[in-house]
């Protein structure tokens, strides 16, 4: 999904707490690219409003049609805009990029995006924002508006009627405004006395979503009313319609960052929202390394353990064709017993898989396991078998390496598929090594004793199942907290070692 580009139209509060700083917070909180024209400059702080300097319309224009030139909009929030003047430069504006029509009915050439207006009037401060002689020009811009988001006062001001005393009066109100306006609204009950603080969605046919809520005790709403109908356009930008989601979803992150206000401090007054703070607490604050850097960093941290994996007798010996018949079997008997517990490993990972993908990966990677390489390895001991009569018993490396699959699938998803990672990666890696010759360039006769043995290491399906391997864990080392990332690490590292072991575990010279 492309990041949805969302304006904000709005006053600035070099306090960061409202306007157009809080909104650029806000939208970016919400899953949104935030652009911000700036309608007026506002000298306020937590306290109140010292002045207020609003640039000429022309610039204003300037600065709508300097987005709107080069840059696709998804949502637009409107806010503060001071005066007859601005509303009507900022009215024309819209009309030029989306038609007079609305969201809902687009022109041909022009942009259909959703338009969510905040009739500020007054700063919570009691500070003027809007000049009194524009409030029916504001009322004028509301159809070009799809939602208006008025506090009580503004709801008042826009229907010309006493403030609400009541949250079904203010019900009522919002319905006669949206029928009268033809738009939607939602009416905001941040102002009302008692322990709740409900919002609403009001229809233009006048149906009526509730959005229930407690008050939350903080004397820190600085700028609430401005974070909300910004975050609002970011949620409706990214699911284009869901008017009552947008809200609902915008409401949860407002109230969790609310309830979080008291551990900002910022001026004397009345303090901002903190907008990140769920987010900071969810995600932490540092980067995560990709996939691809993990692959490198990981592949690059057993470069040791590979190189020894590579020098040890048993393998030299396989390459160049020398290895004891009976030392080979040995190996092909402890390899049977393992394979049959990775298989089981394998399975488990099934079990916990997030996605349907991963499951059915790692179940075909099990059957794998189970059939393709155990009826190979039956195929090769038929003799053996014969002669020991009994089960053979997995040596004390077997039981190590094997332990530790067992323990790490028993330490959740991530920790359990890193641990499985370099049976498919190192055997992959040192295979494809074997039957190019790398290791011996004697593995490529076809008079090699091994010969057949080797090429079975010549396996497409194998190196992509590997590759798919590969990707599923880095993605979810990529995903996973520092500390679950390092323990991913150490569990691959230690299977690398016990790879190494395995292969080592044969008396060969
Ligand atoms: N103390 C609170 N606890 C929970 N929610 C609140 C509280 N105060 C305001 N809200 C919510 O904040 C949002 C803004 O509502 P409010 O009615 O205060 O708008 P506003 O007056 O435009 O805001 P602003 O303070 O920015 O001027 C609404 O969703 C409202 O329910
Ligand atoms: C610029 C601006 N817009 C809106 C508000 C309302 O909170 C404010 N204080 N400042």
């Amino acid at each position: 999904m492309l990041t949805p580009n969302v304006l904000s139209i709005a006053g600035t509060d070099p306090t960061g707490g409202a306007g157009i700083q809080a909104d650029l917070k806000s939208i970016a909180a919400g899953g949104g690219y935030g652009m911000a024209v700036v309608t007026a400059l506002v000298a306020q702080n937590t306290r109140g409003v010292r002045a207020v300097h609003i640039p000429e319309a022309g610039f204003l224009r300037a600065q709508l049609d300097a987005v709107s030139d080069d840059v696709r909009i998804d949502a637009v929030k409107i806010g503060m805009l001071a005066n007859v003047e601005v509303i009507t430069t900022v009215t024309e504006w819209l009309q030029a990029v989306r038609g007079d029509a609305g969201s809902d009915r687009e022109g041909p050439t022009l942009a259909a995006f959703p338009v969510i207006l905040d009739p500020v009037m007054i700063a919570a401060s009691g500070d003027p924002l809007l000049a009194p002689e524009a409030v029916a020009a504001l009322r004028a811009l509301l159809p070009l508006a799809d939602l208006v988001t008025p506090n009580l006062h503004e709801l008042a001001a826009l229907t010309a009627e006493a403030v609400a005393g009541s949250w079904s009066e203010a019900l009522a109100q919002g319905a006669r405004l949206a029928a009268a306006s033809r738009v939607r609204v939602l009416v905001k009950g941040g102002h009302l006395a008692g322990a709740a603080a409900p919002d609403a969605l009001v229809a233009p046919d006048g149906t009526v979503t509730e959005f229930p809520g407690a008050r939350i005790a903080t004397p820190h709403t600085h700028g609430t009313g401005c974070s909300l109908s910004a975050g609002i356009a970011a949620r409706l930008a990214r699911a284009p319609g869901d008017w009552a989601g947008a809200v609902a979803r915008s409401r949860a992150w407002l109230r969790e960052s609310l309830a979080a206000a008291d551990q900002l401090r910022v001026g004397g007054g009345s303090g901002p929202l903190h907008h990140f703070f769920g987010l900071w607490e969810r995600g932490g604050l540092d980067t995560a390394p990709s996939p691809a850097t993990i692959r490198a960093e990981w592949w690059d941290g057993i470069a040791a353990i590979r190189a020894d994996t590579e020098a040890l007798g048993f393998i030299r010996t396989l390459a160049d064709g020398t290895l004891d018949r009976a030392h080979f079997l040995e190996y092909v008997v402890q390899d049977s017993i393992y394979l049959r517990a990775y298989a089981r490993v394998l399975a488990r990972l099934s079990e916990i898989a997030p996605s349907p993908e991963e499951q059915g990966f790692w179940a075909r990677s099990a059957h794998a396991a189970i059939m393709g390489e155990l009826e190979l390895h039956r195929a090769r001991l038929g003799d053996a078998d014969d002669r020991a009569g009994a089960a053979p018993l997995p040596s004390a490396t077997t039981n190590g390496y094997v332990n530790h699959l067992l323990a790490a699938s028993t330490r959740g998803y991530a920790e359990a598929v890193a641990a499985v990672l370099p049976c498919f990666w190192m055997y992959a890696d040192l295979g494809a090594r074997l039957v190019n010759g790398d290791i011996d360039a004697r593995a490529r006769s076809a008079q090699h004793p091994y010969a057949e043995w080797i090429a079975t290491y010549d396996n497409a399906e194998f190196a992509a199942d590997t590759e798919t391997a590969i990707g599923y864990v880095t993605a979810a080392a990529a995903a996973a907290t520092p500390e679950i990332r390092e323990r991913m690490w150490r569990a691959f590292a230690a299977a690398a070692g016990w790879e190494r072991e395995f292969f080592g575990q044969t008396p060969a010279r």
